[in-house]
C-alpha cells in the first residue's frame, strides 16, 4: 500500500480473498461484494499471482492447511491484516504467527476455527458445561470433500473442554472399553474423544455429548449453508485492523 492510499480518508475497506474459487472463497467474495463499506479488490486462487492482493487492507484466507502459513507470512510482511478460516492451526503455528506479528505491531490477524455465530456459542456453552459432567464426547459431521479430520471446530472444542475440566479438577473421562478395532473409539484430543463423520448431504455439524449419573446433555450446532459463516467473516473483516496482534476465535469480537 502506498503512503498516498494510507492517507486517503474513509473509502471502502479494501478486501482481498485467497482461495476465492473454493467453496468458502466463492461465498466470501459474494458476501464482500454485497456488504456496505467493503470492496473486493482481489479474488485469488491457486496459481494466481498473489501480488494482485497487495493493495488490500484486509486479506481473507480460506485455502488449505499446507499453504495458509505462507499466505499469512506474505500478508504480515506487507502490513496487511488477515482474517483466516483455514484449519490446521496447532499451538506451534499460532506461536509462529505471534512471532511474525511482533515485528509488525500495527497488523491484526483473526484466526477462527468456525465463523458461524451459532457454532461459536455452541463452543462457549460446551466449555461452560464441561466442569459439570464426568463424561464428554464430540461428534463432528461434514461433507465428504472436507480434506481434514477431525475438524478445526472439534479440535478447538476439545481443547476448551479439556482446559475447563482441568481448571475444575476433573480427572480423565471414565472409559473401560478395550478398543477391539483401532479407531472404534475415535481420536483423542487432550483426553476428549472426537468422532468424525463424512457423508454426502452434510455441510458442517457438531454435537457435544455430556454425561453424568442419570442424565445426558447434548449441545448441537448445524450449518446447512455456507452463508451461515458470512456474518462472522464480515464482523472479523471490519474489526481486524483495530485489533493489532493475534486474535484466536470470534469470542472477543462478539462480546
Ligand atoms: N473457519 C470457518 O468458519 C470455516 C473454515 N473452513 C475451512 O476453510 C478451508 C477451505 O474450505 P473449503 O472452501 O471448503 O475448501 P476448498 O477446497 O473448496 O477451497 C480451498 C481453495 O483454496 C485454493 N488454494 C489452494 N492453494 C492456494 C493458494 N496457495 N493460494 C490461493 N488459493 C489456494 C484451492 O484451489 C481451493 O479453491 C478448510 O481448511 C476448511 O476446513 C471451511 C468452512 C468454514
Ligand atoms: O471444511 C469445512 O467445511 C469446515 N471447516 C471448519 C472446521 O474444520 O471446523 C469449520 C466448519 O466446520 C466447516
Amino acid at each position: 500500500m502506498t503512503d498516498e492510499q494510507e492517507k486517503t480518508p474513509a473509502g471502502p475497506l479494501r478486501v482481498g480473498v485467497l482461495g476465492a474459487r473454493g467453496r468458502m472463497g466463492i461465498e466470501v467474495c459474494k458476501a464482500v461484494e454485497a456488504a456496505d463499506g467493503v470492496e473486493l479488490v482481489a479474488a485469488m486462487d491457486q496459481g494466481d499471482d498473489r501480488s494482485a492482493a497487495s493493495n488490500a487492507q484486509v486479506v481473507v484466507d480460506f485455502t488449505t492447511p499446507d499453504v495458509v502459513m505462507d499466505n499469512l507470512r506474505w500478508c504480515i510482511d506487507r502490513g496487511i491484516s488477515a482474517v483466516v478460516g483455514t484449519t490446521g492451526f496447532s499451538e506451534q503455528r499460532l506461536e509462529q504467527v505471534r512471532e511474525w506479528l511482533a515485528r509488525k505491531p500495527e497488523v491484526g490477524v483473526v484466526i477462527a476455527p468456525n465463523f458461524g455465530i451459532g457454532a461459536v456459542l455452541m463452543m462457549q456453552f460446551a466449555a461452560r458445561a464441561a466442569r459439570h459432567f464426568e463424561s464428554v464426547e464430540i461428534i463432528e459431521q461434514h461433507h465428504p470433500a472436507k480434506l481434514d479430520a477431525p475438524s478445526g471446530t472439534a479440535t478447538h472444542t476439545a481443547r476448551q473442554i479439556a482446559r475447563a475440566r482441568a481448571e475444575a479438577g476433573l480427572g480423565p473421562v471414565p472409559d473401560a472399553t478395550k478398543d477391539e478395532v483401532p479407531g472404534a473409539r475415535g481420536a483423542e484430543i487432550d483426553g476428549v474423544r472426537v468422532h468424525a463423520v463424512r457423508a454426502t448431504g452434510l455441510v458442517a455439524h457438531q454435537e457435544v455429548l455430556f454425561g453424568a449419573t442419570g442424565e445426558t446433555l447434548t449441545i448441537r450446532h448445524d450449518s446447512y449453508d455456507r452463508a451461515s459463516f458470512m456474518p462472522g467473516v464480515l464482523l472479523a473483516v471490519r474489526a481486524v485492523r483495530s485489533r493489532p496482534g493475534l486474535t484466536v476465535g470470534l469470542d472477543a469480537l462478539l462480546d
